[in-house]
């Protein structure tokens, strides 16, 4: 009679790879000597994974998590269309708890590895605004709901389709979206009106911009208003990424080339 084992083990049966999301290094070490294809996603390559993918957010949605790596995966040519991957994963506190078998088609490609990797704008700075999107849907204004709509990337052309609501506070200074004072900043500035236009490099270049785009043709989901309407046009009009928290439902969603990619709850942060 089978045992759970054989039954479980038709899960990993005749995988073209492994993906370890952020395993421990005695763990990597039972994969590392043996024949198959093994990466590791994770923030560090801690384990010297030889084949590694830069997990530049923890992802709390696992299949989040998982697309960014089989994507990455792909752009390194580690994993390529057909192929069986198996994805070994962390879904609660803790180790290593999940097997997800995955194949590899154009439907896992979401864009959410290219919205971090190819964007004009580095992948820490697309993280930097990430993590203060993250970090203002979780506090707020003073314990109240606030919006805020960041742009990100190719900065002179972004300038030259918006128009400043007020001065630019930003004007005279050099202030990087990963400082740690700009959180207390920002969570003053939320509470106004219009955009934070933010360089490639992570300066941020104004505030208080009420961007101009094209919008005809740009399709966001219902519900949703100007501030997104104009982040998403915006990244069609421009070689930029927004990035959007919404005072309305508290998500924050990314916006590329006029598409949204990637949709994020700041509560399960
Ligand atoms: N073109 C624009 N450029 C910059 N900021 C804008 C633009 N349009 C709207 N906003 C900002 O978005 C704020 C909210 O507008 P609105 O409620 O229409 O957007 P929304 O998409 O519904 O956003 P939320 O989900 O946060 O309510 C406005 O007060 C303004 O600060
Ligand atoms: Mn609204």
């Amino acid at each position: 009679m089978d045992s759970l084992t054989d039954h479980l083990a038709d899960l990993v049966a005749d995988v073209d790879a492994a993906l370890l999301f952020s395993p421990t290094s005695s763990f990597y070490e039972r994969f590392a000597n043996g024949g198959s294809e093994v990466v590791v996603v994770a923030p560090d390559n801690d384990v010297d994974a030889e084949t590694f993918v830069d997990l530049p957010l923890p992802f709390d949605n696992v299949k989040d998590r998982i697309r960014f790596g089989i994507e990455g995966a792909m752009d390194a040519d580690l994993v390529s269309e057909g192929d069986e991957v198996a994805c070994v994963a962390s879904v609660f506190e803790g180790g290593s708890d999940a097997v997800v078998r995955v194949t590899v088609d154009e439907s896992i490609h979401t864009g959410i590895f290219d919205l971090f990797a190819n964007s004009r704008a580095e992948p820490s700075v697309i993280r930097d605004v990430f993590e203060v999107a993250i970090e203002l849907g979780q506090k707020g204004q003073k314990g109240k709901p606030v919006g805020a709509l960041f742009v990100v990337g190719d900065a002179g052309k972004v300038m030259n389709k918006s128009r400043p609501l007020s001065y630019n506070p930003f004007e005279k200074s050099h202030v990087h979206v990963g400082d740690p004072i700009v959180n207390v900043m920002l969570k003053e500035f939320s509470r106004l009106d219009g955009a934070f236009v933010v360089s490639d490099s992570g300066k941020i270049v104004s505030a208080y911009r009420y961007l101009e785009p094209a919008a005809e043709g740009v399709d966001i989901p219902k519900g949703l208003g100007a501030r997104h309407m104009s982040g998403a046009a915006i990244t069609r009009d421009t070689n930029s990424t927004a990035i959007v928290l919404s005072e309305s439902d508290g998500l924050v969603r990314a916006f590329k080339a006029g598409e949204l990619v990637l949709e994020i709850d700041p509560e399960e942060y």
